[in-house]
């Protein structure tokens, strides 16, 4: 199989780069208005309200339209000048439907794979192979429109990654499905990335839905850059201890600060205290006998990743998936 399952993504190129990009539209719509960001191998949550600017980032980058100013790169390439190298190395999977019903799912996938470039024997074991990893391969002699949303879904996900991609850009891949369905296809999306070291930037307005599938979130809004980056960064900064004992709250303090820990004071008698590893737990603990003190509360308080992304605008079918898949 020629694809890498080191778990490493193939190259250290960014994925996306792009400096003041601009796009305006005919009708005067600006879309994105000054986006500048660089975006990494990984897979990468590209979050924003409908309307943010994320299928225009896209299709940007896959040469579909042309910057109005500015400039964006992709795996290193200009989209526009060496779209036919973009679109042999980079996958699509666009937003809405647009699978031919009549067209059973293996003939489909490989006539995607024989567009790509592929000899005919190989787009079909190619077509094979990737409906088998979509988990749609006792199905792919069914016509699709005979399909369910879910399987749709997958069909598009499949066309996307026939030929072998360096980067996979995924367009609201849940759109449509129930919660089971969106799971499923966010641990597919997962996998792509982990199993396949394919890097993949899959766009969503759901931020609650997939930050626990990325590897880093870009998030934008009104065409501009919100915020950038990595789940790494942002779960070490915010995993957090609240300590709150009876009484000597500051005496607790001071004895944890002499440790070495992080502590700020948190409401009346409590602490928060930074905890970069568990061995943090057993300081407080330890600390807490030396001074002879009741212990109330030790708990940890692992922010959400949305709490850093909280100026990022929500929506109401947010709140009811977070809610719903909590
Ligand atoms: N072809 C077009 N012509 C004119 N305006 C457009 C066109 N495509 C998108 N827009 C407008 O550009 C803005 C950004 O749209 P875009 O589709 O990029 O956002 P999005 O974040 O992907 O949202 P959605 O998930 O709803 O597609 C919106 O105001 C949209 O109405």
């Amino acid at each position: 199989m020629p694809w890498n399952t080191a778990g490493q993504y193939r190259r250290r190129v960014p994925l996306i780069e792009t400096r003041a990009l601009q796009k305006r539209y005919d009708n005067a719509v600006t879309a994105l208005a000054d986006l500048t960001v660089t975006i990494e191998p990984g897979v990468v949550g590209l979050v924003g309200v409908n309307g943010a600017g994320k299928s225009t980032l896209i299709k940007l980058a896959l040469g579909l339209l042309e910057p109005t100013g500015g400039s964006i790169r992709v795996l290193d390439l200009d989209p526009v000048r060496d779209a036919e190298k973009v679109r042999a190395r980079v996958g699509y999977m666009p937003e809405h439907d647009c699978l031919p019903p009549d067209m059973i799912a293996a003939e489909f996938v490989t006539h995607m794979a024989r567009i790509s470039g592929l000899p005919a024997a190989m787009a079909r074991d190619r077509a094979s192979e990737t409906l088998r990893h979509v988990g749609l391969y006792e199905e792919r002699y069914r016509r699709i429109g005979g399909y369910s949303t879910g399987m749709k879904q997958r069909v598009k996900l499949a066309q996307a990654l026939v030929h072998d991609p360096e980067l996979l850009l995924l367009d609201e891949p849940t759109n449509g499905l129930d919660p089971a369905g969106r799971r499923a296809m966010l641990d597919l999306v997962h996998r792509i990335g982990t199993e396949f070291g394919i890097s993949v930037v899959v766009c969503s307005h759901l931020l609650g839905e997939i930050e626990r599938i990325c590897t880093s979130l870009v998030a934008i809004d009104a065409g501009r850059l919100l915020r950038s980056a990595t789940l790494d960064s942002m779960t070490q900064v915010r995993d957090l201890v609240v300590v709150e004992v009876d009484e000597d709250v500051n005496k607790l303090a001071a004895a944890l600060t002499a440790t070495g820990l992080d502590v700020r004071r948190h409401e009346d008698r409590a602490l928060l205290v930074q905890a970069d590893s568990d061995a943090v737990y057993d300081t407080i603990r330890d600390t807490v006998a030396d001074l002879d003190l009741a212990l109330h509360r030790v708990e940890r308080q692992r922010h959400q990743v949305a709490d850093l992304f909280r100026d990022l605008p929500r929506t109401e079918e947010e709140t009811r998936v977070v809610n719903a898949t909590a």
